[in-house]
């Protein structure tokens, strides 16, 4: 499974206010290059706290790019939510794009039902929280998923990162400051302590007034 992460920071690093509410950090350039990447991808991938803040579609892509670069379909849509709380009305599982939603076994009964009765599909991996490695395999093995575009937040990127899931990291630095220390940032989680995940630049370009960073990944970091 490819992985790449894509996310859209302030100068100082937050991807959102302390009231955690859907912020516009970049413009149209910014969007129009998002909606290239969704295109190469076979999903979009977003945890459910981005799901209950921002109520995403997801289903913006650039066509043409598409067409271009030789996929057929729409990217399907992603979910990681342990406890099944996308609520089955959800922008993220309405619409024709298929919406897979990543869940764990403490996942309530009812609640899986009423999304697989809205349209999604259900995977289930892992005990308490969902289990990302087990589930990015089980996407691509029944949903054929092998190249994903992760849009945030900061918990599930930080997870992805501490499981060594991450290829590519793109970040979009915008121009305005947010501040606050509860606001959220690209990763997030319990954070790495010593030995940290490491990046290496591939490129920088200017862009609405901000700078998009294209980092990969070398090498995780470990939490304890
Ligand atoms: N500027 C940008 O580019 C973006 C900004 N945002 C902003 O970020 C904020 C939301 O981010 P955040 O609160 O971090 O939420 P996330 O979207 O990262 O979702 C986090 C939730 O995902 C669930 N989850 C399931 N499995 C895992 C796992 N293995 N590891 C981690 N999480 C998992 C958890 O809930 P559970 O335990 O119930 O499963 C967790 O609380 C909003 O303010 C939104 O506007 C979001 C995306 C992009
Ligand atoms: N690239 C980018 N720039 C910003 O300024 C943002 N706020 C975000 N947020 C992400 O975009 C999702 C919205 O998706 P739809 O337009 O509804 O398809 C949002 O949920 C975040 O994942 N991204």
């Amino acid at each position: 499974m490819y992985v790449l992460v894509n996310v859209a920071m302030s100068a100082d690093g937050k991807l959102s206010t302390r009231r955690r509410e859907q912020l516009g950090i970049s413009g149209d350039a910014d969007f129009a290059r998002v909606d290239r990447l969704r295109a190469e991808a076979d999903a979009v991938v977003v945890g459910v706290g981005t799901v209950l803040a921002d109520d995403p579609s997801l289903v913006r892509f650039d066509r043409e790019h598409r067409a271009h670069v030789g996929k057929s379909g729409v990217p399907a849509r992603v979910v990681a939510d342990s406890r099944a709380r996308t609520p089955p009305d959800a922008e993220v599982v309405t619409g024709d794009a298929p919406t897979y939603v990543l869940t764990s076994e403490a996942a309530p009964a009812d609640r899986r039902k009423a999304l697989v009765e809205a349209g999604a599909v259900v995977i289930t991996a892992g005990e308490e929280r969902v289990d990302l490695p087990t589930a990015l395999d089980t996407l691509e093995a029944e949903a054929d998923v092998s190249d994903v575009m992760v849009e945030g937040g900061g918990e599930l990127v930080f997870s992805l990162l501490a499981a060594d899931l991450v290829d590519d990291l793109t970040t979009f630095v915008g121009p305005l400051v947010v501040g606050g220390r509860d606001a959220p940032t690209p990763a997030d989680g319990e954070g790495f302590v010593e030995d940290f995940a490491r990046l290496h630049l591939d490129g920088a370009e200017y862009l609405d007034g901000g700078v998009v960073l294209q980092w990969t990944v070398e090498g995780r970091g470990t939490t304890e």
